[in-house]
């Protein structure tokens, strides 16, 4: 049994010529809940997702996931992750079906063993009859939770979201947050949400709070609260995060 952290971030420096993004930034993520990634504008939440999800060479500091170095392992590191970007991947002229499908054969996943996933996520997304509609005609909440469907088709022990609910309306993205915490609860997986709307924090969740490419807090709901001497963490957030 695999009792390695899914995702462990250890002294990771980045910059973008002279200006540095991530400074010294390290911290591990477990499943049984949600780990909710909080930073203003610019914070470096973007750039820290596209260092776990190899898009960026980690010039220093080290990303494991599952236990495997992304950069030593690369392959089994990221098949352990499954990921939901800000902008909608899906291709909007095939059928949920057809877009789950292509995803699963890029993991390797047999036609049989596709479509058994696919049946399982949809059903618990309340999608599977959307399965022959093109992604063209589904709404904003709709195609998000094709894509959470897509992102947990491979079994993935790390869930990353990057603001996944922006541009939602009220109820899509209610649900959304509901059923990812569900998910993070039930312990097979761990969750890391990039957010920087404080109503999708739930009062058991795992808090990270970046600012300028430091992390400023990590740790439970009530911990954060306690060491920023706040009651609420909309000033716990504004605390964390005014000045340097
Ligand atoms: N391609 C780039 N070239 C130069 N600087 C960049 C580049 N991408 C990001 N930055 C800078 O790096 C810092 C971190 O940006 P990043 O996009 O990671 O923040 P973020 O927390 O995701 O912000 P947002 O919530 O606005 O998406 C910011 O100061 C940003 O201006």
């Amino acid at each position: 049994m695999n009792t390695s952290p899914a995702l462990s971030v250890k002294d990771v420096n980045f910059s973008y010529g002279a200006k540095k993004a991530l400074d010294g930034v390290g911290f591990e993520i477990n499943p049984g809940h949600c780990t909710m990634l909080l930073g203003p504008n610019g914070a470096g939440k973007s750039t820290l997702f596209s260092l776990i999800t190899r898009l960026y060479d980690t010039p220093s500091g080290r990303i494991e996931l599952g236990g495997h170095d992304i950069k030593q392992d690369t392959c089994k590191a990221l098949a352990t992750l499954g990921i939901v970007f800000q902008q909608t991947t899906l291709d909007l002229d095939l059928t949920v079906q057809q877009n789950l499908r292509y995803h699963a054969a890029l993991h390797g996943l047999g036609r049989k063993v596709a479509d058994a996933r696919i049946t399982e996520e949809l059903e618990r997304l309340g999608m599977v009859e959307r399965r022959f509609e093109k992604v063209r005609q589904l709404n904003g909440g709709h195609r998000r939770r094709v894509e959470i469907a897509r992102a947990l088709l491979h079994k993935p022990s790390l869930l990353l979201l990057d603001e996944p609910t922006v541009g939602l309306d009220v109820p899509s993205r209610t649900s959304i947050v509901d059923y990812v915490h569900r998910l993070a609860k039930t312990g097979n997986i761990a969750v890391l949400w990039a957010s920087h709307l404080i109503d999708e924090i739930y009062p058991d969740d795992r808090l990270i709070v970046l600012h300028k490419g430091r992390i400023r807090a990590t740790g439970s709901v009530d911990q954060v609260l306690q060491t920023t001497g706040t009651s609420l963490i909309k000033d716990a957030f504004f605390k964390l995060t005014q000045g340097d």
